[in-house]
Order: structure tokens, then C-alpha cells, then sequence
């Protein structure tokens, strides 16, 4: 659909052209050219998947781009294009331009092949309209020092070793305990590219904010890394004496143990006061690990979208738990082709089969609610009884079976 305004045209970004890219998307985000941040961490969207409008003078007056991702799905994984960079100038708004710009971008993923599609939102109201569902939650916590944690056997005969962060030496190794962390996670998505890892341990001084260098803390199990966090602390001293707080950019652990053994050591480093949680899945272990949650803050909010693009291939990328045999029937104003009646076969080992059908649904959707759905975190029950899911009561709660995951979905990174 063009909604773009008289002589506007969506155009491909030429690298030469990149730095508009960029001005167009530092005037939407508020956000200051730093020469160097940039050299420090180079642009990360590929230039192939850069999209632009010009306005018809010819400069840009909108951009978005979008990451080759693969994120992990219930009992698999599947290609997702992760929309991202989404700006419009600020004298170019709601004139139709992000319109325009996501339906390109929904032609252009599914003719790369890619069956989903992810973002994280700026806003909470803006992508819901276009078929993207929230699919999972995230939680921050802020936990005082020294907060109690229930015994885990074997986490003190670990170690824990701090350093520095080198980009050079620790780049790989954050990104291969963080994949491992997350088997079996939906929405834990790898960081797909070189620039993307850099992005993790990356560390500009005028981004600090008072923050100290960043960290790495390990623990180890012998030579063997176990667990670790990529974390600095900022310094204060207020009426009472030190008070500093501990900023968690991103904790990784393989067992329990090792959960129990990084925060153990995070939560009780010498002149601090507060624990500052990375983006948290909401059963993560360390809700779990506390003894007492209620002096600790939680913040809630929505992390991934999802929009699947071509439902029968986005629903067979996934596994289900138990079988099934559902009659979806999907509205899709953007895409068409998804709408209508879909049978979805589940059969003993969790593998779909999805076909078109004119057999009576069982179940009404839009596609953004299945897309809600998708990464196994929401209920269709629950979304039932808010009026977005119809069926008979029974259906809604063999459908939530079937798509539950048994660990919430979540990305501990933003794309
Ligand atoms: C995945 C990501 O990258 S998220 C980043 C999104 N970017 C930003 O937040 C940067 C600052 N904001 C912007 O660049 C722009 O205002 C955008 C991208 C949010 C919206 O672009 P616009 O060109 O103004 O949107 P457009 O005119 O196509 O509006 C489409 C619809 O979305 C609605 N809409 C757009 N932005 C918002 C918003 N922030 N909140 C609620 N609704 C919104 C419009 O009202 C319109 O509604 P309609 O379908 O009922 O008519």
C-alpha cells in the first residue's frame, strides 16, 4: 500500500548515501553525531537492507532498515527479519511514510524468505496496527546490595574472576556462553554479525554516563567458564556514605549453580548500594534465587513483536506441545495471503503440518494476535477473555497448550 505524499518515492540506500541515512535517524531519535561511537562501533544494519523515502526534492525523509536474524522458537529456530532504524523526520510525521515504509518492508522480507518478522517498539501504540503482536515481556529489577539468595548446591566451590572488558579476547566468548545460556528460550536471539557481538562489549567513554570501564566477571569451574557479566558501577557517596550503583549490562549462566555464584558476587560488591538487572525473562532463576522479592523494584515491560509474514511457513518453524488438530481462521489486512482458514495438525512428537482449509474454525484470530502467540509466552485463553481471541472456552485452552512454551520468551538485547 502507498500512502506516501505527491512526488515521495521508496528508494534503496546507496552507501554513499549512508551519513542521510543516519541524519535522518539522529533527527528522530534526538540523538547527537559522535564521531567517536562511530568509529568505535561501526554502522550495524547490513547497507542490502537499508530502505529509504525521498521526499520529491530527492533527500531522505524517512529510513528503516532491518537485521538477518534467526531466532529461536519453540523446538526451533526460524529466519526473521528484525526491523529496526524506523525513522521519520520530525517534519515528515504522520503524513503515511511509516505506513508505506512497512509494507515495503513486509514485500521485501518475504521475498528474501524470511517467514517472521521482530522488532522491539519505540511507542507501545505504533506497530500493533501493522499485524506485529507482543510476544513476550521483560522484566528489570533493581535489587538492593546484599539481598539475600537461596542456597544452590555447588555454587561455592566456583570462582569468580574479574577484569576489564578487551573486546579483542572476550567478544566471542560473551556471545558463545550467552547462545548457550538461552537454549531452549524462544526469542533468545543470536547477535548475527561481527558488528552486531561488537555491539555487546562495546564501551565509548561519552556513553558511560559516570559509569565506570565495563566489566567482565566469570565464574569458573576450574578453567572452565561456567557464567558470567558484562557490568560497571558508578561511584557515589550521599549522606549515609557509599552508595553506588551496579549496572548489569547482560548476564549469561549454564546451571544453576553459577546463576547462584554471579549474583551472589554481583549483589554484594563493596560500596555499593543497588543492582541494576539487565532485561530479564519473567521467570528468570533470579526471581526464583531471592528469598525476599518485595524490597526489590520490578519494572515490566513489553520486549519483542512479532508479525508473522507467511503463516503456514512461520507455523511449521515451530514445535507445539502435544497433539492437535485446530481450525485457525486469520484476519490479515496487509498480507492477504494469510488470511482465511488454516488446519494446524500437531502431532505426537510437537511437528505441525498447516494447510488450507473450508472446514467450520475453531478458533478467530488477527494475525497480530497469533503473532502474540507465537513464541509460546501468551495465552490464548487470556487474550480470549480481553476479546482479541474468539472461540468456544475449550478450543482458546487447547490452543494455549499447544503453543505454551515451558521457558517464557525473551531477547536480553535490543535490534
Ligand atoms: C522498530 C523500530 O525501529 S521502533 C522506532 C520507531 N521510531 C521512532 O520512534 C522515532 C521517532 N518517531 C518517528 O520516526 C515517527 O513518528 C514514527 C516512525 C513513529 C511514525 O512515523 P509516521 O510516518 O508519522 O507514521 P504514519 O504517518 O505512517 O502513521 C501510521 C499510523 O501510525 C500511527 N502512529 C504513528 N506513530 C505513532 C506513535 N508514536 N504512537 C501512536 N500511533 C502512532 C499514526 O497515527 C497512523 O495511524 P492510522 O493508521 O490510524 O492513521
Amino acid at each position: 500500500m502507498n500512502t506516501l505524499p505527491a512526488g515521495y518515492r521508496t528508494a534503496v540506500v546507496p552507501p554513499e548515501r549512508l551519513e542521510e541515512f543516519r541524519t535522518v535517524d539522529q533527527l528522530a531519535f534526538a540523538v547527537s553525531p559522535d564521531p567517536e561511537v562511530e568509529r568505535l562501533l561501526p554502522f550495524p544494519v547490513p547497507l542490502d537492507r537499508l530502505m529509504a523515502v525521498e521526499a520529491a526534492d530527492g533527500r531522505y525523509a524517512a529510513v528503516h532498515g532491518s537485521y538477518d536474524l534467526v531466532m529461536p522458537v519453540p523446538g526451533g529456530q526460524v529466519a526473521c527479519a528484525g526491523l529496526t532504524w524506523v525513522s521519520v523526520r520530525p517534519d515528515e510525521r504522520r503524513r503515511g511514510l511509516l505506513r508505506t515504509m512497512i509494507t515495503t518492508h513486509l514485500e521485501r522480507s518475504l521475498e528474501r524468505g524470511e517467514p517472521v518478522s521482530a522488532l522491539f517498539a519505540a511507542e507501545a501504540p505504533i506497530y500493533g496496527r501493522f499485524g506485529y503482536g507482543s510476544a513476550a515481556d521483560q522484566v528489570r529489577l533493581t535489587v538492593p546490595r546484599g539481598a539475600a539468595l537461596r542456597p544452590v548446591a555447588g555454587s561455592e566451590r566456583l570462582t569468580v574472576r574479574l577484569e576489564r572488558v578487551d573486546p579483542g579476547r572476550h567478544t566471542e566468548l560473551v556471545e558463545d556462553l550467552y547462545v548457550r545460556a538461552g537454549a531452549g528460550r524462544p526469542g533468545w536471539t543470536p547477535r548475527a554479525t561481527p558488528v552486531l557481538r561488537a555491539y555487546t562489549v562495546g564501551d565509548p567513554p561519552s556513553r558511560r554516563a559516570g559509569f565506570e570501564p565495563l566489566l567482565l566477571a566469570t565464574v569458573l569451574d576450574g578453567q572452565d567458564v561456567r557464567a558470567l557479566a558484562l557490568f560497571a558501577r558508578k561511584a557515589s557517596w550521599g549522606e549515609d556514605g557509599a552508595d553506588a550503583v551496579v549496572r548489569v549490562r547482560e548476564a549469561s549462566a549454564l546451571d544453576a549453580a553459577s546463576t547462584h555464584r554471579l549474583w551472589s558476587f554481583l549483589l554484594d560488591l563493596d560500596l555499593t548500594a543497588t543492582v541494576e538487572t539487565p532485561p530479564l525473562a519473567v521467570d528468570d532463576p533470579l526471581l526464583h534465587l531471592l528469598v525476599d522479592l518485595r524490597p526489590t523494584r520490578r519494572r515490566l515491560t513489553d520486549n519483542v513483536w512479532v508479525r508473522l509474514l507467511d503463516v503456514p511457513t512461520a507455523l511449521g518453524a515451530r514445535r507445539y506441545a502435544g497433539p492437535a488438530d485446530v481450525v485457525l481462521e486469520v484476519t490479515d489486512t496487509l498480507l492477504p495471503a494469510n488470511a482465511g482458514r488454516w488446519r494446524l495438525v500437531v502431532d505426537a512428537a510437537g511437528d505441525a503440518e498447516v494447510t488450507r482449509t473450508d472446514a467450520d474454525a475453531h478458533v478467530r484470530l488477527d494475525v497480530r494476535e497469533l503473532g502474540a502467540l507465537y513464541l509460546g509466552g501468551r495465552s490464548a485463553t487470556a487474550l480470549g477473555t480481553a476479546g482479541f481471541v474468539l472461540g468456544e472456552g475449550r478450543d482458546l485452552a487447547r490452543l494455549t497448550t499447544t503453543f505454551a512454551s515451558p521457558l517464557a520468551p525473551v531477547c536480553p538485547w535490543m535490534f
